[in-house]
């Protein structure tokens, strides 16, 4: 049989009883390691070789580890200096052994937690006091690091990658190796996981986790060696002078393997919130709507004195909204001012009726982060933005708002509404309610569900509810409702406006899956999750 000159290397090094690890088999056949992974794999796929995954745990001596190795444990040096100055027998003043054990900086708070771990001794008002009885000359942690100082300069050039690493626990991989690479024992084979454990945390071990590959040779490869193998003269790159020369005629060119295992790429997408998003503005503008801009932080007046909130109201304590210590806002329309302060104070309308609580314009200048994009639907309606408005009008934005809420499965501190508002002649629950459907259908939310809600800027109102495709649950997706005579009048309005805030992240919830919003975004957001997620709609 003819094979490519690393292949045939690499079966000549294999053993059909010894699983050995790829890097001592390159060492073996003599060939750089990505070569003979590269032959190891082209061997299995034309059934020469078995190659086995083993998780292998390697320690490595960090600097300080290295250290101690020479210096000794600093809590070792320190019962050494302790028993010396004869605090085996009587208290010793603390300062005099430190200064004997020649400890100093950060090694003496090391040494005296790690005594006193030990139960080297005690430590009493300044005196320290050792233990006759401990053997802190067999200390655990020391014969480990010793250990594995030896073992690693004793590998020294036999070790493929001339590191300090040992392999303890892959050992059945790494022992049954007949290529003479150093020794293969495990030097921390007698060391207790406890003990392993209090040297990486004390950072005197690197631990490091890695899969080891090992190969055996299979029937069919100890059958093609019994036959007998031998390198084809193949060619794998074409070069100029091969051309010139007409050599290329005669040579055999390597095959390309186009099933060989190949690194995953990953490249960049588009996040699925952003996908969903940009969705949801093709069907708004689909179904007529135009878009809103405007502010993340404004005036508390277009994000809540507008809206007919009371000033008192629960969620313009400092509580729920994010303050921000900047100057108020100056450019406020007088006439609105004048007129939301009234709706306030005195209601609208014949019989109306006010809150008769303070209103002040200072409080309404104040600045804040938006806690809702219905600041942008006041700022739009009442004239200011676009000039005064004949119906019909259909308006959206998609857009983030800030609220000082608790973060859980279904809240973030910061999220993004759909907001939208229709102003129209004549309008009535029924089209608010249509609305939604139409929208809703357009991501195969089909079973939406309403539930009559207050808010003090809209009469009636609805909250939103659609179920989550894998738990089953009912989430809140929307709040909505007709905008009240209060909020209307003083903006100058006089059509029927039908608005609403729906959540991005929770339609993103009932179309990707997601339990967790904060799968979705944010820092804990699952990596893993976004990188499968499509918006499929
Ligand atoms: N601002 C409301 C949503 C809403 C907007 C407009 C009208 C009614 C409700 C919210 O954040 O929940």
């Amino acid at each position: 049989m003819k094979l490519p000159e690393p292949q045939v290397a690499v079966l000549n090094a294999a053993s059909a009883t010894e699983e050995q690890p790829i890097d001592r088999l390159a060492q073996a056949a003599g060939l750089k390691p990505e070569t003979a992974t590269q032959a190891v794999f082209e061997l299995r796929d034309d059934g020469l070789l078995d190659v086995a995954e083993t998780a292998s745990t390697e320690y490595e001596l960090t600097e300080e580890g290295r250290a101690y190795v020479d210096a000794g444990l600093p809590e070792v040096r320190l019962y050494r200096a302790a028993v010396d100055a004869g605090a085996d027998e009587e208290p010793v003043q603390m300062g005099q052994v430190i200064g004997a054990a020649d400890l100093d900086g950060p090694e003496v708070d090391i040494a005296l937690a790690n005594f006193g771990r030990k139960g080297y001794g005690n430590i009493d008002s300044g005196e320290l006091s050792a233990d006759g009885d401990a053997d802190a000359g067999s200390d655990p942690e020391a014969v480990a690091l010793v250990a594995l100082a030896n073992a690693a300069d004793g590998a020294g050039a036999g070790d493929a990658d001339g590191s300090d690493a040992a392999d303890t626990d892959g050992s059945d991989a790494g022992d049954a190796g007949s290529a003479g690479v150093g020794s293969d024992e495990d030097p921390l084979a007698d060391v207790d996981d406890d003990v392993l454990d209090q040297l990486v945390s004390r950072n005197l071990l690197d631990r490091h986790e890695r899969t080891v590959r090992t190969v055996t040779l299979t029937d069919a490869g100890v059958t093609a060696l019994m036959e007998g193998v031998e390198a084809a003269e193949t060619v794998d790159r074409l070069t100029p002078e091969m051309l010139t020369s007409g050599e290329w005629r005669d040579v055999e060119f390597t095959e390309y393997n186009v099933e060989a295992d190949a690194p995953e790429v990953r490249g960049g997408k588009t996040h699925v919130l952003r996908q969903t998003a940009e969705r949801v503005k093709d069907v708004l503008v689909g179904m007529g709507f135009q878009e809103m801009d405007g502010p993340h932080a404004d005036a508390d007046f277009w994000i809540n004195d507008c809206l007919f909130m009371p000033q008192d109201h629960p969620a313009r304590t400092h509580w729920d909204r994010f303050a921000l210590d900047v100057p108020p806002i100056e450019d406020l329309p007088e006439d609105l001012v004048d007129n939301v302060e009234r709706a306030h104070r005195e209601g609208v309308g014949e019989d109306g009726d006010g809150y008769h609580s303070p209103w002040s314009e200072d409080f309404a200048r104040a600045i804040a982060l938006r806690g809702h994009t219905t600041s942008l639907s006041m700022r739009y309606l009442s004239g200011t933005q676009i000039g005064d408005l004949e119906p019909p009008q259909r308006y959206f934005s998609v857009e983030k708002v800030y609220r000082n809420d608790t973060l859980d499965a279904t809240h973030l501190l910061e999220f993004f509404q759909i907001e939208g508002w229709v102003m129209a002649e004549d309008l009535s629950v029924r089209d608010l309610m249509g609305t939604f459907v139409e929208f809703y259908e357009q991501f195969g939310i089909t079973d939406v569900q309403f539930k009559p809600h207050y808010n003090p800027y809209t009469e009636p109102s609805f909250e939103l509810f659609g179920r989550h495709p894998t738990t089953g649950e009912l989430i809140e997706i929307g709040n909505s409702g007709m905008f009240r005579d209060e909020v209307l009048e003083p903006l100058g309005v006089e059509h029927d406006v039908m608005a609403w805030g729906l959540a991005l992240e929770r339609l993103a919830m009932l179309t990707t899956g997601a339990e967790d919003i904060r799968d979705l975004h944010g820092t804990l957001a699952d990596l893993d999750f976004l990188r499968g997620a499509e918006a499929t709609y």
